[in-house]
């Protein structure tokens, strides 16, 4: 009896009904004294009841059924019974049209020994605390006694039969009742079914739900032998009342199911109902597949929606494997999330975002195990944080993450939302660990941080060190952004930072100042001292205002003037201007309409300043290793963003791309080195032995992992100004020419530089890869693969994009070092290596080889 009346309690039944139902004692403990109908015949005899009044009444089949219905629920099945109360709004209903006398027989039977007033005063208790919803006089149904009516089943209701005179006549009743059910309608058969626990189901009534799952869509893309072993676990579960939860947010998943008939909501914390799901549709997949929690709670939404279930494990066994390649997640009629099964087998989840809005990916990313406990990467998280530039600004991230973290949850659930709190800390903590230092220059995010940091520690929550940690990092980094530092381009060559005080080569911040010429038409020019980051426009003001042109602003245009002549017109939304230049190009403002009067400076035809060293007295292993590092000083500089601000276009964002651009200004001014060198140098003796040399560096850096100049050193060489100086390359000894052809095997770029990426890929980090290769395939994806796919965020691309950058991350999973060689002339060397004479006009060196090695006729 304690599990009975401990159950009651939990039902929230008053004291007093508790009381009353200790009267039912061990009667209502033992199942044998009121057997299902299918296990036994019983009569109800006069004589256990009140003597004092005799029982006339023989109970209808109604009632044996109703009184089978909850014994079989208060004694065998605690479990469902609680799961019947919370889903019927909490309360178990039996509707029964027995007359009131004939359900205090029902009560009395059930209790030898319980008089007819103590029954009567169960009965009551049952119907005040709403247990038992008893169909009074008025009912339409009343003069066609309603045979089985279990939880306001209207369709399963059979016509009136003669009051039964004993059990065998009402079992008789209700087979019949039952038959003429499934003839009147398969539904209520099927339902009839459907409740039954799955081992009292017989053959034909697996055949029947069989045969019903065939037309279900849900389930079309099983096979048939599924579906048969669907047949013998699917359970039915009714729900007479809207507004029943099915289940909530952020509970463990236990089951799938389907909508039968009526509907439900999908409600999500802070945003209210989602979607809503009809007959046909299914819900309560995501949280067994991935084993995280529910993205989302269920409600239910018309009175008597009917539901089909199949509960985790069944799940696991037959559907997990099958389950539909892709599941589209709808709010408000429009698709939010589309998921497809992932092909790799050592994803945590099952399933990965193809397509979603930014905001919902967040609430996806939060609702999945995202804690300080857990130490798993998650891959998903990690391609959001990196590409979210692209479809999120990081002030409007922040703004997300705000609403996550002060969202009270609508059922009060405190522990849920202190979960929610702490996975938003989680989340910002990852955010910069893998971003870095741009986060500092975003104030909202510093502030939030800030904010993080004090409840982090006023609620005693274990991310506490983290994010001191973090905040540390974001000062630190909020400091050197303050330190503004000055640098000057000079003709060709690397921006050089004025007064600096480090010996390797800074970051160069977007607020950093530089120094550089605007030129005008008539080759007079103006210099100018503005932001990295300041766009087109403003230097167009500010040349035009120091020139004294005074043209409108809309009127003028900013153009660079490339060696060759070309004339390449810049956006006024451009940034990055004076680092993007081309080695020797130079800016120019005039009218739009001087466009075609622009012309080469003569200086840009001529070498660059560079400085002076006979390669003849240097070692190549020295020269390469003073290359190498400072060729890994500014690759280290480049942030992962700059990639992308790259790919999609710097003026798109408003950010600059400084160090990405000085990187790639390095390729080609190694590149064009080798060329001026080589056809700077007249004699035929020497000049074959800068050859050899550079043959030499290129292969040193290969071993030194400086990939990238590599592939400058060998491209400049097979340059046409150089591969046609054949009395030079005649005298190149052997083994420099075997060298040699097998660095140029390398550089192949047949079947998309296949021999580049096995050389990496045989090469352990850290390195520095080919740059223009790696943008290259980050422009391979962004052309081939659009950014928004029906309004929706493709994370698909921004998977593939990652990837790329995640290339960067390995190449620099620590820092290069490498042993340095003995020192000869090791100030000389460094200098020079930092500041190489070019010349970067093709017809110019053109012309100088052929004054080498004339064309023979
Ligand atoms: N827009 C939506 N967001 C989240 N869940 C949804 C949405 N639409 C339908 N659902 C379903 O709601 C279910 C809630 O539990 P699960 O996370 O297991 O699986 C979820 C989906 O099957």
């Amino acid at each position: 009896m304690e599990d009975v009346t401990g159950m009651l309690a939990e039902w929230g039944l008053s004291a007093a009904t508790i009381e009353i139902f200790r009267g039912l004692g061990n009667v209502i403990k033992s199942p044998s004294h009121s057997p299902p109908l299918h296990q036994g015949k019983r009569t109800l005899s006069p004589d256990q009841s009140n003597p004092a009044e005799p029982l006339t009444d023989a109970p209808s089949v109604e009632m044996t059924r109703a009184a089978w219905v909850l014994r079989t629920l208060l004694l065998n099945e605690p479990d469902q019974i609680l799961r019947e109360r919370k889903t019927a709004g909490g309360r178990l209903v039996v509707p029964c049209c027995a007359s009131g006398s004939e359900m205090v027989t029902w009560v009395a039977g059930l209790a030898p020994g319980v008089d007819r007033h103590q029954a009567t005063t169960m009965w009551q208790a049952l119907l005040e605390e709403g247990l038992i919803y008893h169909v009074t006089g008025e009912h339409p149904f009343k003069d066609k006694c309603v045979l089985y009516q279990f939880r306001q089943d209207r369709d399963a209701t059979a016509t009136l039969r003669p009051p039964a005179q004993d059990i065998a006549e009402a079992e008789e009743h209700l087979h019949e009742a039952l038959s003429e059910l499934s003839d009147r309608g398969p539904d209520a058969w099927l339902r009839m079914i459907l409740r039954k626990p799955s081992n009292d189901r017989t053959p034909e009534d697996l055949e029947t739900i069989y045969e019903e799952l065939m037309h279900m869509k849900p389930l079309s893309h099983l096979s048939n032998s599924m579906k048969r072993e669907l047949a013998s676990v699917i359970m039915f579960e009714a729900h007479p009342k809207s507004g029943t939860v099915v289940f909530e947010q952020g509970e463990e998943g236990r089951s799938w199911y389907l909508v039968l008939c009526g509907a439900v909501d999908v409600v999500i914390h802070g945003k209210g109902v989602v979607a809503t799901l009809h007959s046909g549709e299914d819900f309560g997949k995501l949280a067994l597949i991935n084993d995280v929690p529910r993205a989302a709670s269920i409600i239910v939404r018309e009175d008597n929606t009917h539901l089909l279930r199949v509960d985790k494990e069944d799940f696991n066994r037959i559907l997990r494997d099958v389950e539909a390649n892709t599941v589209r997640l709808k709010e408000h009629g429009k698709d939010v999330l589309v998921l497809e099964k992932s092909s790799s087998n050592n994803s945590p989840h099952k399933y990965v975002v193809m397509a979603c809005t930014a905001s919902r990916m967040v609430e996806h990313l939060l609702d999945s195990r995202l804690d300080a406990s857990t130490s798993t990467y998650d891959p998903a998280l990690d391609d959001f944080l990196l590409t979210h530039v692209v479809f999120i600004s990081p002030r409007a991230l922040v703004q997300e993450l705000r609403k996550h973290y002060s969202m009270d949850s609508p059922h009060h659930d405190r522990e849920l939302s202190e979960t929610y709190r702490r996975r938003v800390v989680f989340f910002m903590y990852r955010w910069v660990t893998t971003v870095r230092h741009p986060l500092s220059h975003e104030p909202s995010a510093v502030a939030f941080i800030e904010e993080l940091v004090s409840d982090c520690e006023r609620e005693g929550w274990e991310e506490s060190a983290l994010m001191h940690r973090i905040s540390a990092q974001v000062s630190r980094h909020q400091e050197a952004a303050h330190n503004v530092s000055k640098w000057k381009l000079p003709p060709g060559g690397q921006p050089i930072c004025l007064f600096s005080s480090s010996d390797s080569h800074a970051l160069i911040k977007p607020n950093d100042d530089i120094i550089f010429r605007v030129y005008c038409a008539d080759h007079t020019y103006c210099t100018l001292r503005l932001s990295v980051a300041a766009t087109a426009e403003q230097i167009k003001v500010c040349a035009a205002d120091k020139l004294g042109i005074r043209t409108r602003a809309e009127d003028l245009i900013l153009v660079e003037v490339k060696s060759t002549g070309e004339r390449v017109t810049l956006r006024d939304s451009e940034v990055s201007i004076p680092t993007a230049l081309t080695l020797n190009g130079k800016i120019f403002v005039a009218p739009k309409e001087h466009l075609d009067a622009l012309t080469v400076i003569p200086e840009q035809e001529a070498p660059t300043e560079g400085l002076e060293l006979d390669l003849e007295d240097v070692s190549a292993r020295e020269m390469a290793y003073h290359m190498t590092m400072f060729d890994w000083e500014l690759f280290w500089n480049i942030h992962e963003y700059e990639l992308l601000y790259n790919t999609f276009g710097r003026h798109r964002f408003n950010q600059s791309t400084a160090n990405l651009d000085v990187f790639l200004r390095r390729f080609n001014e190694l590149q064009y080195w080798v060329v001026t060198e080589i056809c700077m140098t007249s004699s035929l003796s020497k000049r074959v032995h800068v050859l050899r040399k550079i043959i030499k560096l290129a292969a040193y850096c290969k071993e030194f992992h400086n990939i990238n100049g590599m592939f400058a050193l060998v491209l400049g060489l097979s340059n046409v100004a150089v591969s046609r100086l054949s009395s030079t390359w005649d005298k190149l000894p052997g083994k420099s020419r075997k060298l040699y052809t097998q660095l140029e095997a390398t550089i192949d770029p047949s079947r998309n530089h296949r021999a580049y990426r096995a050389v990496v890929s045989s090469m352990s980090a850290p390195l520095i890869p080919f740059m223009p290769l790696l943008l290259k395939d980050m422009t391979f994806i962004h052309e081939g693969n659009k950014t928004m796919v029906d309004g929706l965020v493709n994370f698909e691309k921004m998977h593939m994009l990652a990837q790329t950058l995640r290339t960067l991350r390995y190449c620099r999973n620590r820092r290069l070092v490498i042993d340095p060689p003995t020192p000869k002339n090791e100030a000389e060397v460094r200098a020079y290596v930092r500041c190489l004479r070019t010349i970067d006009n093709q017809r110019t060196l053109n012309s100088l080889s052929n004054k080498l090695e004339p064309r023979r006729s």
